[in-house]
C-alpha cells in the first residue's frame, strides 16, 4: 500500500485552505503523504505541498486540466491509482471534491465517505466520523475496499506546517479528449472582500429575523468589524436579502469556523446541518425557545437590532 493521497483542491493556482488541512492530517495516519495536483501550469505550485508533510508530490499539468472538468479529471485519477496504488485519498468536501470523490469511488468500486470530521487510518483500514442528524449525533464509518475514498470538511482539522520530502513525480496525461463531456464556459467570481464562506475563522449569519435588507446591513457591519464572512439562512437567502453563495445549510454551504454568530436564526434543522461543528456558537434571537440555543455555547436573549450595534459599538472602541 502505498500511503495517503490529498487531492490539492485549486483553481488557478489558489489552493482552498483545506488541502494543506488534510495534508497535516494525513501525516498523522503513518506512511507516505503525496498531494495530487492537476491543472495548467501548476508544477510551480509542488513546492508548497512539501511544507505541509508531503513525501511526494504527482503532477499531472496539461490544457486538458487548465479548468476543473469531471471526466477528465476522474479518468486521470482512476489510471494513476491503478499505477501507484494508493491506500486511501482524502478530497476536501467542497463542490469539486464532492463531484470528484463520489465519481471516483464509483468508478474504482471503492468504498466511501462524505463529509467527515475525523478519520483514524492505518493499515489499509479507515474509520471517518461523521455528523448525522444535523449534529445530533456523531457515527463511525469504517470504509472498506481499496482504496478509501473520503471526503473532508473543511476546518476540522489544523493547518500545521511539517517538512516533508516533496520528492514531484511528473506523471503521464491519462485523461483524453473523449473523457471530456462537459466544459465550463465562463467563470464569474462573486466579488467580495470579506473571507470565503468556507474558509473563514468567523461566521456572522443573519436570518427571517433580520426582517429585510436594512437588518442585514446591521449584521453585515458585525461581520466586518470582526472580518468576518457572512452568511445566511434559506429565509433571509430565498428573500433575496443575500445572494445564494451565502447560504449555510443543508442545501447550502457546510462551515465550521472557530466562531458563529447566528443572528435572527431560529436553527432550523437544515440549519444546524451547516453550522453546528462550528467550534463555538453565538446565537442572538428574541425567542428563548428557539432551537439555535440548544447548539450554542453562548445565547443573547434579546433584538438583534439593539444588540448587534451595540456589540459594534464596544468592538469599535
Ligand atoms: C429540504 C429543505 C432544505 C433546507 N435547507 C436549508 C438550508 O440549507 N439552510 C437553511 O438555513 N434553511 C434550510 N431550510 C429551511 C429551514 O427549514 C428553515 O425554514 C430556515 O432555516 C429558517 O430560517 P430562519 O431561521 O432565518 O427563519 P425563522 O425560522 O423564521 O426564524 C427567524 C428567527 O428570528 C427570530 N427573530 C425575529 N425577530 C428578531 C429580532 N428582532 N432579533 C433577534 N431575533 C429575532 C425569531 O425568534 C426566529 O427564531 C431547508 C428546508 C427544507 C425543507
Amino acid at each position: 500500500m502505498a500511503g495517503t493521497w490529498v487531492f490539492v483542491d485549486q483553481r488557478d493556482g489558489n489552493i482552498r485552505k483545506v488541502t494543506y488541512e488534510m495534508l497535516a492530517e494525513a501525516k498523522k495516519f503513518g506512511g507516505e503523504v503525496a498531494a495530487v495536483v492537476f491543472g495548467k501550469g501548476v508544477e510551480g505550485l509542488a513546492g508548497e505541498f512539501a511544507k505541509y508533510g508531503a513525501d511526494k508530490v504527482y503532477v499531472a499539468d496539461d490544457d486538458i486540466f487548465a479548468a476543473y472538468n469531471t471526466g477528465a479529471y476522474v479518468a486521470q485519477m482512476v489510471a494513476m491509482i491503478k499505477e501507484y496504488s494508493p491506500n486511501a485519498v482524502l478530497f476536501g468536501h467542497t463542490m469539486n471534491g464532492r463531484d470528484m470523490a463520489s465519481r471516483l469511488a464509483q468508478k474504482l468500486d471503492a468504498g466511501m465517505a462524505t463529509d467527515a470530521i475525523a478519520a483514524e487510518i492505518s493499515d489499509g483500514k479507515a474509520v471517518f466520523t461523521r455528523a448525522i442528524y444535523a449534529g445530533k449525533a456523531l457515527a463511525k464509518v469504517e470504509v472498506t475496499g481499496s482504496p478509501i475514498v473520503a471526503t473532508i470538511r473543511a476546518g476540522v482539522w489544523e493547518v500545521v506546517e511539517s517538512a516533508g520530502a516533496g520528492e514531484v513525480v511528473k506523471v503521464a496525461v491519462a485523461a483524453t479528449a473523449a473523457d471530456v463531456y462537459q466544459v465550463a464556459k465562463d467563470f464569474v467570481p462573486t466579488v467580495s472582500a470579506r473571507p470565503e464562506l468556507t474558509e473563514a475563522a468567523v461566521v456572522v449569519s443573519g436570518g427571517r429575523g433580520c426582517k429585510g435588507p436594512e437588518g442585514i446591513k446591521v449584521v453585515e457591519e458585525l461581520a466586518d468589524l470582526l472580518g468576518a464572512a457572512l452568511g445566511g439562512s434559506r429565509a433571509s437567502i430565498d428573500s433575496g436579502w443575500l445572494g445564494h453563495e451565502l447560504q449555510v445549510g443543508q442545501t447550502g454551504k457546510v462551515v465550521c469556523p472557530g466562531l458563529y454568530i447566528a443572528c435572527g436564526i431560529s436553527g432550523a434543522i437544515q440549519h444546524l446541518a451547516g453550522m453546528s461543528s462550528s467550534k463555538f456558537i453565538a446565537a442572538v434571537n428574541t425567542d428563548t425557545e428557539a432551537p439555535i440555543f440548544n447548539v450554542a455555547d453562548f445565547g443573547v436573549v434579546g433584538d438583534l437590532f439593539k444588540v448587534v450595534p451595540l456589540l459594534c459599538t464596544e468592538l469599535k472602541k
